[in-house]
C-alpha cells in the first residue's frame, strides 16, 4: 500500500466480548472486500484420507490459514450435497411454520442453550443492533435433543426433520473428528493428541433464517444479522446459501468478504483452539448482513472437546520465549460462561 493511501485509510474501533470483559480491535472503516486466495484459502480436504505424508502437507495448508486470518473454506469434505440439501429444506419448512409453532420449541424453556430463538434476539455484539435482517435460529447439541424429548415431539409432525437433523449432525461430527487430527498435526502434535477428549465433545448444530429486507436499499451500517463476534470452542464448519453478506476481519483490521463458493464448507477457528495454541492460531472476528429482499440461510455447526476435560496449552507451543498465556481450563466450562457473560455483563471468567 502506497504511503498515501495509508493516509486515507481511517480507522474505527469494534468492542467484542472476550474472557476478560470487553476488547477493542482496530478496525478499517473501508468498506468491506473481496479476499485474496491467501487471506481465505480453498483448501481441499481430499488428502484428510491419504497416507501420513498427505496428511501432513494438508495440515501445513491448515497451519498457514490459522495463523493468517484464521478462516478457510474447505472442498471435498465428503459431506453430500444431497444432505445438505435436505437439510436445508428441512430448516426452511421449519421457520416457514407460524411463530406459535416454534416458540413451543423457545430456548427460554431450555436454558437458552437448545431450542428456538426469534428474530431480535440474537445480539452477538453489545454495541451493534438488532436491526434489520436479524436472525431466527434453531438448534443447538443434537445429542443433547435426546434429553428433550419434548423438542422432537414439537417437530415430529415435519416428517424427516428428526433424521435429517441428526444424519446431518453425525456426518459433522465425523469430519470434525477428522479435521481435529489435521489441527494437532497443525500444531506438531502426533495426530491422536486431541482424541481423548473428543470421545463425547460439544457439537452444537443450528439451523439460522436472516429474513429478507423488504426496504434493502435503505439499510444503514446499524442494520446488522448477526454483530462483530469470534465463536466460543474450537472451530466451526459453517454452511451458507448464494446469499452472501458474511465477512471476516483480516488480520491489518480490514471487513473481507467471506463469499459463498458452491460445494464448500467454511472452516473458522474459534476462541478455544486459539487459546490452546497460546493465540498462534487466530480466532477469527466475523459478522453477517443480509442485505437483500430475500432470505439467507445457514448451518453452522460448533465443535468443542469433551466438555468436563480440563486442558492447558499445547506443549508445542511454549517455550522460554513463549510460556503458556492462559491456565487450562475445560471447553464446557469455558462454553457455559462464555455464554452467561453474553446475557450477564456481571458474569466473569474464573
Ligand atoms: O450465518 C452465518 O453465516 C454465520 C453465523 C455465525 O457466525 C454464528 O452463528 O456464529
Ligand atoms: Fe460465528
Amino acid at each position: 500500500m502506497s504511503s498515501t493511501e495509508t493516509q486515507t485509510q481511517t480507522y474505527t474501533h469494534i468492542e467484542l466480548r472476550s474472557a476478560q470483559g470487553p476488547t477493542f480491535r482496530q478496525v478499517s472503516t473501508a468498506p468491506p472486500r473481496p479476499a485474496t486466495e491467501d487471506e481465505i484459502p480453498v483448501i481441499d480436504l481430499g488428502p484428510i484420507n491419504g497416507n501420513l505424508e498427505a496428511r501432513k502437507g494438508l495440515a501445513a495448508k491448515i497451519r498457514a490459514a490459522a495463523e493468517n486470518t484464521g478462516f478457510f473454506y474447505i472442498k471435498n469434505h465428503g459431506i453430500s450435497e444431497e444432505l445438505i440439501q435436505d437439510a436445508l429444506s428441512q430448516a426452511k419448512r421449519f421457520f416457514d411454520q407460524p411463530a406459535s409453532q416454534k416458540e413451543k420449541l423457545s430456548s427460554q424453556k431450555y436454558d437458552h442453550t437448545v431450542g428456538y430463538s426469534g428474530v431480535g434476539w440474537a445480539q452477538a455484539n453489545r454495541t451493534e443492533s438488532k436491526g434489520r435482517g436479524n436472525p431466527e435460529m434453531t438448534g443447538s447439541d443434537t445429542s443433547y435433543y435426546a434429553l428433550h424429548d419434548s423438542i422432537w415431539e414439537n417437530v415430529s409432525h415435519l416428517q424427516g426433520f428428526r433424521d435429517v437433523t441428526i444424519a446431518f449432525w453425525q456426518r459433522r461430527l465425523e469430519l470434525a473428528r477428522k479435521l481435529v487430527q489435521i489441527f494437532a498435526l497443525a500444531l506438531d502434535l502426533p495426530e491422536t493428541y486431541f482424541d481423548d477428549i473428543t470421545t463425547h465433545p460439544g457439537a452444537d448444530g443450528l439451523y439460522i433464517h436472516y429474513p429478507g429486507t423488504p426496504d434493502a436499499d435503505k439499510v444503514t451500517d446499524f442494520d446488522v444479522g448477526i454483530g462483530s463476534h469470534t465463536d466460543i470452542q474450537c472451530f466451526t464448519l459453517l454452511w451458507q446459501d448464494m446469499s452472501g453478506g458474511l465477512q471476516v476481519l483480516s488480520a491489518s483490521g480490514e471487513w473481507l468478504n467471506a463469499h459463498p463458493i458452491p460445494g464448500t464448507i467454511v472452516v473458522n477457528i474459534a476462541d478455544f483452539l486459539s487459546r490452546l495454541s497460546n493465540n498462534r492460531f487466530k480466532s477469527t472476528v466475523h459478522r453477517v448482513y443480509n442485505r437483500q429482499k430475500t432470505s439467507r440461510y445457514s448451518m453452522p455447526f460448533f465443535f468443542g472437546f469433551n466438555p468436563d476435560s480440563t486442558c492447558a496449552v499445547v506443549p508445542t507451543c511454549v517455550d522460554d520465549e513463549h510460556p503458556p498465556l492462559y491456565d487450562p481450563i475445560s471447553c464446557g466450562k469455558w462454553h457455559r460462561t462464555r455464554l452467561a457473560m453474553s446475557r450477564d455483563p456481571k458474569v466473569v471468567m474464573r
